[in-house]
């Protein structure tokens, strides 16, 4: 039987709707843990920001004119009161502001003598001031709900309060690997290829937004029987919400996903993708929301697969955004294939990109030295000089 390949940007597409359709329940994640997971609300300030009049400098506060009476001092953590018409208070960056304030002048710009605080100019602006919501109002949006949480954001959560947030855990990811053949030490020879993708997709997936599951190993190779492919994917499937496979995605001799798919009632969200290298791919869901996504066996193909199906499904599962892809210039002609997409391995030279030899689909030569995949549309070919499609590979 045959598969129709559908078009590259309607897979990446249905893929990511499928993912949204089935995204992860919110879960509340102490901040510090929340690295990589994503907003399942928006973030939302629990007070102003700053949620008190700031000194950015360390100075004095005074009040009505110079010189001014020395008559107290305040440091950061410390609770200002008021200050009284012809004084100065010593105050330190980061420090709460006394009340009445008027300006405050640099320790740079002033003298002290006998208890008299002076400064040769008085500033005439409380630049040096930060004031009660000038970054951010009570309750204002920070982030939107669907934003990846960095560092960044989770500074940014603390510093306004929080110290739950609800998120969308990353997804739990799991991989299978097919093909009895393989050799998974030492050098290949007699038949036998060494398994490339068992110890290099673990870590391409958690570059990509996945999280490995407790021990995530990668299972296999996986004995060439339909018994065997079953049952490694249900136990795979008990722990992972996506269980990525590699091989077995023809329907050759051997070749035991499809009917192990249909001994789990698993139905198609994509099978086969009109993209080269690597159309064989797929994505098929299960019941509760989980999915396999069965990645071609040739090494370069099931990156492609990666970046054409796994990071769509991830941003969907997370309820991100769609992942669109961005433009590079072309450093030189890339050929077209027909009416496939053609990924085309390229690196980033001064902001142009180079095509690289040795990007056959059973290589990881080019792979390896590639920043991402150039992106021929169907029907066309790429020319030096013009702007085309990009998809970094997650590294
Ligand atoms: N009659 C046809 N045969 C094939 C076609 C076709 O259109 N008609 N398409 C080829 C394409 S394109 C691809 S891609 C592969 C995909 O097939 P499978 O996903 O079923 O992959 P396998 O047959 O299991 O393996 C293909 C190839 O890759 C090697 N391999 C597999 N796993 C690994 C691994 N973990 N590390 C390194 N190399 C691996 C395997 O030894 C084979 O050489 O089908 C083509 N055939
Ligand atoms: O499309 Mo295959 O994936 O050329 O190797």
């Amino acid at each position: 039987m045959t598969d129709t390949p559908i078009d590259w940007a309607a897979a990446r597409r249905t893929v990511y709707e499928a993912g949204l359709a089935a995204k992860l329940l919110p879960v509340r994640y102490p901040i510090a843990q929340a690295d990589g997971a994503t907003l399942a609300e928006p973030l939302r300030t629990l007070t102003p920001l700053p949620a008190f009049r700031t000194s950015s400098v360390d100075g004095y506060a005074v009040r009505g004119t110079g010189p001014w009476r020395l008559a107290g001092r305040v440091l950061a953590g410390g609770e200002a009161g008021d200050i009284r018409e012809g004084t100065a208070i010593e105050i330190a960056t980061g420090a709460m502001v006394p009340d009445g304030t008027e300006r405050i002048i640099r320790v740079e710009h002033s003298t002290v003598l006998n208890g008299l605080v002076d400064c040769e100019s008085l500033p005439t602006t409380n630049a040096d001031i930060r004031e009660i919501g000038e970054e951010a109002a009570l309750g204002e949006e920070l982030l939107p709900e669907g934003h990846r949480i960095t560092p960044g954001v989770i500074g940014l959560a603390a510093s306004c309060g929080h110290d739950l947030i609800s998120v969308r855990p990353k997804p739990r990811a799991a991989l299978l690997i097919f093909g009895d053949e393989l050799a998974v030490t030492g050098p290949p020879g007699h038949g036998r290829v060494r398994d490339a993708l068992g110890p290099s997709l673990p870590s391409m997936l958690s570059h990509a937004g996945a999280d490995p599951i407790p021990g995530f190993r990668p299972r296999g190779p996986i004995d060439d029987t339909l018994e065997a492919h079953v049952s490694a994917l249900r136990a795979a499937l008990d722990d992972a919400d996506i269980v990525c496979t590699t091989g077995g995605t023809m329907r050759g001799p051997v070749d035991h996903l499809h009917p192990a798919l249909a001994e789990l009632g698993a139905s198609y969200v994509v099978n086969t993708v009109a993209v080269r290298p690597g159309f064989p791919m797929l994505v098929a869901g299960l019941p509760g929301g989980r999915f396999v996504v069965g990645l071609p066996g040739n090494p370069q193909s099931s990156i492609v697969a990666v970046v054409s199906l796994v990071l769509p499904l991830l941003a969907g599962l997370a309820g991100r955004e769609f992942p669109t892809t961005s433009t590079v210039e072309l450093a030189a002609d890339v050929p077209g294939r027909g009416d496939y997409t053609h990924l085309a391995l390229v690196r980033l030279v001064a902001g142009r990109a180079e095509p690289l030899p040795h990007a056959g689909s059973a290589m990881l030569r080019g792979l390896a030295a590639a920043d991402g995949f150039a992106i021929i549309p169907p029907g066309r070919s790429g020319t030096a000089g013009t702007h085309v499609g990009f998809v970094r590979i997650p590294a």
